[in-house]
């Protein structure tokens, strides 16, 4: 069965893909989950992936960002073939992704956190200036563990590290995880002041209505597909019949497996294809692909869309149809793509009529994120079949106690209490020098007499100073370096996770 419908795409919705996913296929253990995934993120645009729990919406996102590998099917990025690439190298590209679950250090604070994206090459100061005006409140807390932070405050601080990178491509996992509707309100809101900086994201979430109100697009997964794609209003008004499979029935169990797909016969809802060899790499799949239309007599070709942002020779290796082995060493690319897609945008966000889409290109000042610019207010868009969110858990995250401990690497590491650990530093430190000058003391004293008894007295002093001083000594290092050896090693542990494809650090 085909369904085909004929969507109007608004804006940033007609700039050619910046992240493909062709015909995925992951398993675990040899049980396929993904039977075949075809999704197209267009530059600029933030694509909503709703669905019921475990249809595969998270493993994907794993696929996408590297995390796991797939037994099936291609991704591209930028018009390059990323297939198999490390996480590692995925992020240097410019794609980053915000796990399921936060992935902060609780053990570090929360500056700490967010320098761990230094090692692509961005300072520390650049990363506090980039990201401290968006999140004010992160500022305020920069020296607190992060696990003691609430539930959306750390979600913050993982989004606050993604976007500390300047990702081009975004990857979201259920931000929505665990926290109260105002708080998932408060985060898709910078999620869309993000969004209108020109950062392409795809986004996975169970809180559709939040999800729709910050979507250029949206897209709907069931048992290991993508069963429908359009613009949030349609599928808001859509939903049901396109998640059940027609005629807004309700027999159909949407959990259970959707009828197998066969070549040609996608049960995607298509978007009009821009010709293939526009994509990065025909490969004649263009039938199960959704790929979204260049529209507007300003806006050419596909083509010429992905040659305009990807400039001439990286179009030409998108052509070529490059592998992942090139792709570690082509940091900053997606970059220009990103800056280009922003203003490919910045052109058509008037047309959009998209709340989200009028932020395109301006400064992260404003948005209408927190309602929907498509669903009316108020209107339940649940999805059939998944677990309703929660309606108020209390804020998840790491405990809050000061004496918070972590096993990371097999080293039990006790949380910093920042203020006191000074207090102990200075306090080493000022037992150094005390001690070092009651030694000196006593040495000159030593020196100055010839009494015995006063010689002898001298020495046990020194002695005495000797000992404060070491012991000054060990608190002050107890104190400051092992901050500084905690945060390396667990920049050390993240960094070995992602070139291994390993889970993100969630220590
Ligand atoms: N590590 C794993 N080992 C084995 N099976 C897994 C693993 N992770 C996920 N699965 C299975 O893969 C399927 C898809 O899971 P996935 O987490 O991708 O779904 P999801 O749509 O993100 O669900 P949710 O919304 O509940 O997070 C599920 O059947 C799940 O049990």
């Amino acid at each position: 069965m085909t369904l085909t419908l004929e969507l109007p795409v608004p804006g940033p919705a007609a700039a050619p893909p910046l992240l493909e996913l062709r015909g995925i296929k992951a398993a675990y253990e040899q049980v396929e989950v993904l039977h075949g995934v075809d999704l197209a993120v267009p530059a600029g645009s933030v694509l909503a992936v709703l669905g019921p729990n475990g249809a595969g919406k998270t493993t994907m996102l794993k696929v996408a960002s590297g995390l796991h590998a797939p037994s099936g099917g291609d991704i591209w990025l930028a018009g390059r073939c990323v297939t198999g690439a490390a996480p590692v190298d995925l992020a240097r590209l410019g794609l980053c992704s915000i796990p399921e679950g936060r992935g902060v250090f609780p053990n570090l604070t929360v500056s700490e956190n967010l320098w761990m994206a230094s090692y692509r090459g961005v300072s520390r100061s650049e990363i506090e200036e980039r990201v401290f005006p968006i999140f004010p409140r992160l500022k305020e807390r920069r020296r607190q563990a992060a696990g003691t932070m609430s539930g959306g405050e750390q979600q913050m601080l993982a989004m606050a590290r993604a976007i500390a990178t300047d990702p081009a491509v975004l990857l979201i996992d259920e931000l929505s995880m665990g926290l109260a509707p105002l708080v998932v309100e408060q985060l898709f809101e910078i999620v869309a002041r993000i969004a209108g900086t020109g950062v392409t994201v795809l986004l996975v979430e169970q809180f559709a209505q939040t999800a729709l109100g910050v979507a250029d697009l949206a897209a709907v997964m069931t048992g290991g597909r993508i069963t429908a794609v359009g613009t949030p209003q349609q599928i808001a008004s859509g939903l049901h019949s396109a998640y059940l499979g027609g005629g807004g029935g309700g027999g159909e169990d949407p959990e259970s497996e959707p009828p197998p797909q066969s070549a040609g016969t996608a049960a995607t809802l298509l978007l009009p294809a821009v010709p293939a060899q526009s994509s990065g790499g025909a490969d004649g799949s263009s039938d199960s692909t959704v790929v979204l239309p260049a529209v507007g007599s300003g806006s050419g070709s596909g083509s010429d869309r992905v040659t305009a942002y990807l400039g001439g020779e990286q179009a030409a290796a998108s052509s070529d149809g490059e592998s992942a082995e090139g792709a570690a060493g082509t940091a900053g690319q997606i970059s220009m793509a990103k800056e280009a897609g922003t203003e490919g945008t910045s052109g058509t966000a008037g047309t959009s009529g998209t709340s989200r889409g009028e932020t395109r290109g301006e400064p992260m000042s404003t948005n209408t994120a927190g309602v929907p610019p498509t669903v009316p207010a108020g209107t339940p868009v649940a999805l059939e079949g998944s677990t309703p969110p929660p309606p108020a858990l209390p804020p998840a995250g790491g405990p809050r106690s000061g004496e918070l401990a972590q096993e990371v690497a097999g080293l039990r590491i006790k949380a910093p209490n920042t203020a006191i650990d000074k207090q102990l530093m200075w306090l080493g430190v000022a037992l150094l020098v005390a001690g070092i000058g009651t030694a000196l003391g006593a040495y000159i004293m030593a020196h100055t007499t010839r009494l015995e008894l006063t010689q002898n007295d001298a020495i046990v002093v020194g002695l005495v100073g000797i000992t404060i001083s070491i012991a000054g000594m060990a608190l002050f290092i107890r104190y400051s370096l092992s901050n500084f050896l905690r945060f390396w090693l667990a920049r050390l542990i993240a960094t070995s996770q992602q070139q291994g494809g390993g889970q993100p650090p969630t220590v």
